[in-house]
């Protein structure tokens, strides 16, 4: 049975921003503080209600709220309006460096963050060995935190979070900072917790990651909610509000700086140059895309990408990496992208064509493109179709 376990109703969050005056301020308020302040709304109206087991991403641009709002349902920041409510444990990795103390050893801050998280430490002794093996760091336990690397300090505090047996996981974008093996361990640990119905809310920038472990991702911009959806819903929201900005700057920046040549147009087609948008896997993928240059350029190379829904890049090449040689590029031309078998599997995928110096430095190019979907016959799950053979030996 579900119930919900975070409820946001109405919330919004003020932070009163000090700036400096100006000289001419300064003279006229002349003997007063030389700073003035200025409300700054960081969230508005946001209701949510999160239900337990589920694995929700919190997404969108820098500055859109989504650490402020983190922080609220962590109850580490309280709301200027509206309130939040939370049942059952939860242990929180927000900042780097929260709820440790600098100059306390990592053993002690052990205590000290199981202890904040409700644990006695008769409890936290028990599980002591078990989050320094999990944290890998036991030659500086007891050493002061003050002299870890931030890499150290999510180590050790991830270790505690999980170990405390919490009901709601929250999870900023800290655990970026880890090492491959690390992170990988980490998502080993989020997926069990999954399996074991807890809740988990996440920051992440990494949409792919979103992708990967959310089953809801919310979209926040200017500090509202603009999308709260399936994550396949709720990323092609973002990544349009990504492109849209994309182009506005683009479009700003061709005032003064027109690029050379451009991506025209991509297109999936078939032998005869007809779009199509299905493909059966194990056939035939043919990517065209057109280039046009209002004059001649002969250092081009040409380029494409395949991705998900989900904004995980699949294949990615161009004419340089594959040892093609192009014609200069004097007006329009189109450079045929064969993938002979697309051993995809049953999905939708997306194509992105651009166009480069061949030294690599980019000219142009276009995300999302053109989209297919890839039929496939066979029983499987994964984002590739192999079908081996399988025998018992
Ligand atoms: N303590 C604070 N005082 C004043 N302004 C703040 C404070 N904390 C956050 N803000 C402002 O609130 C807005 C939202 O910040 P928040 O950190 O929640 O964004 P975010 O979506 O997590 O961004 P990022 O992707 O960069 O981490 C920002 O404009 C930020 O400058």
């Amino acid at each position: 049975m579900t119930t919900t376990v975070i409820e946001v109703r109405d919330v919004s969050k003020r932070f009163v921003i000090r700036k400096e005056k100006s000289l001419k301020e300064r003279v006229v308020n002349f003997g007063r503080s030389n700073l003035h302040k200025e409300d700054f709304w960081a969230l508005r109206d946001i209701s949510l209600d999160i239900s337990s087991g589920t694995t929700v991403g919190l997404i969108g641009p820098n500055g859109s709220g989504k650490s402020t709002l983190l922080k609220m349902i962590g109850g580490i920041l309280q709301p200027t309006s509206g309130r939040v409510r939370t049942r059952g444990r939860m242990a929180a990795l927000l900042e780097l460096g929260a709820g440790f103390h600098p100059d306390l050893t990592g053993r002690e801050n052990v205590y000290l963050n199981a202890s904040i998280l409700g644990v006695s430490s008769r409890e936290t002794t028990r599980l002591f060995d078990e989050i320094v093996e999990f944290s890998g760091i036991a030659p500086f336990i007891d050493t002061q935190v003050k002299f870890y690397s931030s890499g150290m300090y999510v180590r050790l505090a991830f270790a505690v979070a999980v170990h405390v047996n919490p009901d709601v996981l929250l999870v900023d974008e800290v655990l970026a900072v880890g090492d491959e093996p690390f992170q990988r361990k980490c998502m080993d640990r989020i997926a069990q917790f999954q399996a074991e119905g807890r809740t988990i809310v996440l920051v992440s920038h990494s949409l792919s990651q979103v992708g990967e472990l959310c089953d809801r991702a919310i979209v926040l911009r200017d500090g509202a909610i603009v999308a709260d959806d399936l994550p396949r819903v709720a990323l092609r929201v973002l990544r349009e509000d990504y492109e849209a900005a994309r182009v506005s700057e683009e479009s700003t920046q061709t005032v003064e700086e027109q690029p050379v040549a451009v991506v025209e147009k991509v297109a999936v087609v078939d032998e005869n140059d007809r779009p199509v948008q299905e493909i059966p896997s194990g056939g035939a993928l043919r990517i065209a895309v057109t280039y046009r240059s209002d004059e001649p350029i002969d250092d081009w190379r040409a380029g494409i990408r395949i991705e998900t829904a989900l904004a995980q890049v699949l294949y990615g090449t161009n004419t340089v990496f594959a040892g093609v040689e192009l014609p200069p590029l004097d007006g329009e031309r189109t450079v045929v992208f064969t993938v002979h078998d697309v051993n995809l599997a049953s999905g939708q995928y997306y194509v992105a064509g651009a166009i480069g110096r061949r030294d690599g430095t980019p000219i142009h190019q276009v995300q999302q493109g053109a989209m297919f979907s890839v039929t496939s016959t066979s029983q499987s799950f994964g984002v590739m179709d192999l079908a081996p053979t399988i025998t018992a030996v």
